[in-house]
């Protein structure tokens, strides 16, 4: 059967972006120079579906836009593809009523090599746009019909680079690859008068999960046949290839963190896995570098308490590149530990390069400012005034996502 003529183009809007983030990136093109060689890598592009409207979640606003720690979900979804440079375009689907509000998100958290098209009235147009607007090299454009795309929900945040290369990789050698995951509960099969017909044996079934990947023709091609029943009520983009490409895709496991955003439940969980991420690394400031600095004494004591947790220190932060070290280390948390002054300049110094590192676009960055202060040496009152600033300061860095505490320790020298 002839493929149908493309239906007409979807607006594509301009490529939006900022400078490409140092760390990440850097990162991945080491591991993809890593590559076996003699393998050419392929161009690779992704299409992220957005244009639902959540009505699972019962909240007005659409999921995909719903707020984690205070930045919407598909701002993580984007974050997760980006630190994975081999990818070239990411192209989002939304609805022409959130076409703004997306603008607004790729501009505020600086997002990278997105290109955005309306989205369909079900998830397999808005998909079909997507693949549309790669499929055609458009003169006002960036974007090229790239070899692999990968297709994943914007509302599945917790996606990694590696099982990106496991669904791309199978792909260019079976045509089509997608991640699964064991099901949680058994499948059955109800009968017209609503009782049970029969289940399916669980153990031999899995959950159809994202992200999964494609050649490009494959996908593109199943899409052009579909029928608009597929269309309108299909859920499987594996099966468009297998019904209309004949393609059997290989099924790659996924990790547990594959799912998808549905119910509120669901954000409450991606709350706490973000915040569990975030919270994974503590770093510890001291303002001498000797050895009895009690600084020292405090990370023994986390490092003895919290298990899971790194606990680095660093000596004093006027070393402005040992702190770019720090800052690269994506370190959320910070603990400065002073006993030589109540000043707060040095806080305001840490906090002017955590600023600078764009880390508190992304998420919130804790900075608690401990003051051990003798106070037979520095009379409370002089001391007092330094540190109430600290109280005015906080406020006005948490309105750029820093979240500032101090704390004063007032005691005796030892005889
Ligand atoms: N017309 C649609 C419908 C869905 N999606 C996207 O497809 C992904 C997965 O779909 P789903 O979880 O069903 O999202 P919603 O349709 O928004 O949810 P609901 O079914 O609860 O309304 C989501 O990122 C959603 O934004 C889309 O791009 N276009
Ligand atoms: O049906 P929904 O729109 O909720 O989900 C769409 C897909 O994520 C879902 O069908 C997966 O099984 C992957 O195909």
């Amino acid at each position: 059967m002839e493929p149908r003529p493309a239906a007409p183009r979807p607006r594509l809007c301009d490529s939006l972006g900022a400078d490409q983030t140092p760390s990440a990136s850097t990162l991945n093109a080491a591991r993809a120079e890593a590559r076996p060689a003699g393998r050419r890598a392929p161009a690779v592009a992704a299409v992220l579906p957005a244009g639902g409207s959540g009505e699972r979640m019962g909240v007005p606003t659409p999921k995909q836009f719903c707020p984690v720690l205070e930045r919407p979900l598909i701002s993580y979804t984007l974050q997760a593809l980006e630190r994975v440079c081999w990818i070239k375009d990411i192209v989002v689907a939304v609805t022409g009523e959130n076409m703004e509000a997306m603008k607004g998100i790729i501009q505020k958290y600086q997002h990278q090599r997105i290109s955005l098209v309306e989205a369909g009235v079900t998830r397999h147009r808005s998909i079909f746009n997507g693949l549309k607007a790669l499929a055609e090299d458009q003169p006002d454009s960036k974007l090229s019909k790239p070899e692999v795309v990968i297709i994943h929900d914007a509302v599945r945040p917790f996606v990694e680079e590696d099982v990106l290369l496991k669904v791309v990789t199978a792909a260019k050698e079976y045509g089509a690859a997608g991640a699964i995951r064991p099901l949680v509960s058994t499948v059955i099969s109800p009968s017209a008068d609503g009782c049970l017909d029969h289940s399916l044996e669980r153990a031999r079934h899995r959950a159809s999960e994202m992200p999964q990947a494609f050649l490009f023709d494959v996908i593109y091609e199943a899409y052009q046949q579909c029928s608009d029943y597929d269309l309108e009520f299909g859920t499987e983009c594996l099966q468009l290839a297998l019904k209309y490409g004949h393609i059997k895709a290989k099924l790659v496991e996924g990790s547990p963190d594959l799912w998808k955003v549905t119910y509120k439940r669901d954000l409450y969980a991606a709350e706490s896995i973000i915040k569990e991420r975030i919270s994974q690394h503590i770093c510890l400031i001291m303002d001498t570098k000797d050895e009895n600095h009690v600084g020292h004494r405090l990370e023994e004591v986390l490092k003895d308490e919290l298990n899971h947790v790194k606990v680095t220190s660093r000596l004093p932060c006027h070393t402005g590149r040992d702190l770019d070290q720090i800052v690269s280390e994506q370190c959320y948390s910070y603990v400065c530990v002073n006993v030589m002054t109540s000043d707060f300049e040095e806080i305001r110094k840490l906090v002017n390069m955590l600023e600078e590192s764009n880390l508190s676009i992304l998420y919130p960055v804790v900075v608690i400012s401990v003051y051990f202060l003798d106070y037979k040496s520095v009379p409370f009152d002089q001391k007092m005034e330094n540190l109430m600033q600290i109280r005015e300061y906080a406020k006005e860095v948490k309105k750029r996502n820093i979240l500032l505490c101090g704390l004063l320790i007032y005691y005796p020298q030892l005889p």
